[in-house]
């Protein structure tokens, strides 16, 4: 099996990495079924990576439809250790203007209707989630945006990302509630994600690209799919530098990450009583502690 120890996963509007060499494309299938596309696996900076459009290359998933967990499983058996996410997302604050990269270190959970665990089926599992995205890697990733001097760019390192069902875009209510309670932006994909790349002891990170201003800013329009991908599309081709550079940085320096061992004080259930086909349903995550 192909190998890749950073993971890429692209949002709306970023569906393919140009500067990928000696692409092959692998159809992966997992104890929880097929990812939302082939991964496209390549080098970037002399690095094997894996390259996964969230939506699907046609962009046919809707975000309450993505096989999240098979997208988590694909990463970790091709060997990924660390995981960035590049998200199109609402801004909910005057300063966080359109174009704006933010590299949050929180969620708040919207949604209702997502399976974010592994766990189950005669195991029981609870990971640390208090600091949920990976500091280091976060690190490095603002790091990597800061010192390319993206005109017209703004980086804000750390906030708050509301992760709601959608697929309809918040009312105004809503919209405002989240802004009463601080939060930096919104979205709709990071949080399960970043709740099964713990699982499975992956180093997660996200790249918040703000496209709109949501529907709460009385001087700008109310966030529209257009509005989205317009902005996301000029966009591209920054997240793709910054992308590069992050797996630059990463390649020549791998931080540790305590995702990488959060397991170790997470598993509730003696695993001698775990039934075996849960146990090789998990294997791979559960190898190191069997
Ligand atoms: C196309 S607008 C809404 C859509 O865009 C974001 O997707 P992603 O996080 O994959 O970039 C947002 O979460 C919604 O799924
Ligand atoms: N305003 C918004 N709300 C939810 N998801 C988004 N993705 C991009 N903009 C968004």
């Amino acid at each position: 099996m192909a190998e890749a120890q950073i993971g890429i996963i692209g949002g709306s509007g970023l569906y393919k990495m140009d500067a990928l060499k000696d692409v092959e494309e692998v159809q992966i299938q997992t104890p929880f079924g097929y990812p939302s596309d082939a991964l496209i696996m390549g080098t970037l900076e002399g690095t094997r990576v894996a390259f996964l459009a969230r939506h699907n290359r046609n962009h046919t998933l809707l975000p309450s439809e993505l096989p999240f967990r098979a997208n988590i499983y694909a990463m970790k058996q091709l060997g990924v250790e660390y995981l960035i996410s590049a998200s199109a997302v609402g801004s909910l604050k005057e300063e966080v203007k359109p174009l704006d990269m933010v590299v949050p270190d929180q969620f708040i959970d919207r949604t209702k209707n997502r399976v974010s665990t592994f766990f189950g089926e005669g195991i029981v599992a609870h990971i640390a989630f208090g600091d949920p995205i990976c500091r280091n890697l976060a690190g490095v990733l603002a790091d990597a945006i800061a010192s390319l001097n993206l005109p017209n760019v703004s980086l804000h390192q750390g906030g708050t990302y509301v992760c709601m069902e959608g697929p309809a875009f918040s009312t105004k209510a809503e919209s405002n509630l989240y802004r009463s309670w601080g939060a930096t932006v919104i979205g709709m994909t990071n949080l399960p994600e970043a709740k099964l790349a713990r699982e499975a002891e992956i180093a997660y990170a996200t790249l918040a690209l703000a496209t709109d201003y949501d529907c709460w800013h009385s001087d700008h329009d109310s966030v529209t799919v257009d509005m989205v991908v317009s902005n996301l599309q000029r966009n591209a081709v920054n997240a793709q530098k910054v992308i590069q550079e992050t797996v630059r940085r990463l390649s020549e320096n791998p931080p540790p990450s305590t995702a990488h061992s959060a397991l170790k004080y997470a598993i509730l259930t003696p695993l001698d009583k775990v039934p075996a086909a849960t146990k090789e349903k998990l294997g791979l995550i559960l190898k190191k502690y069997i």
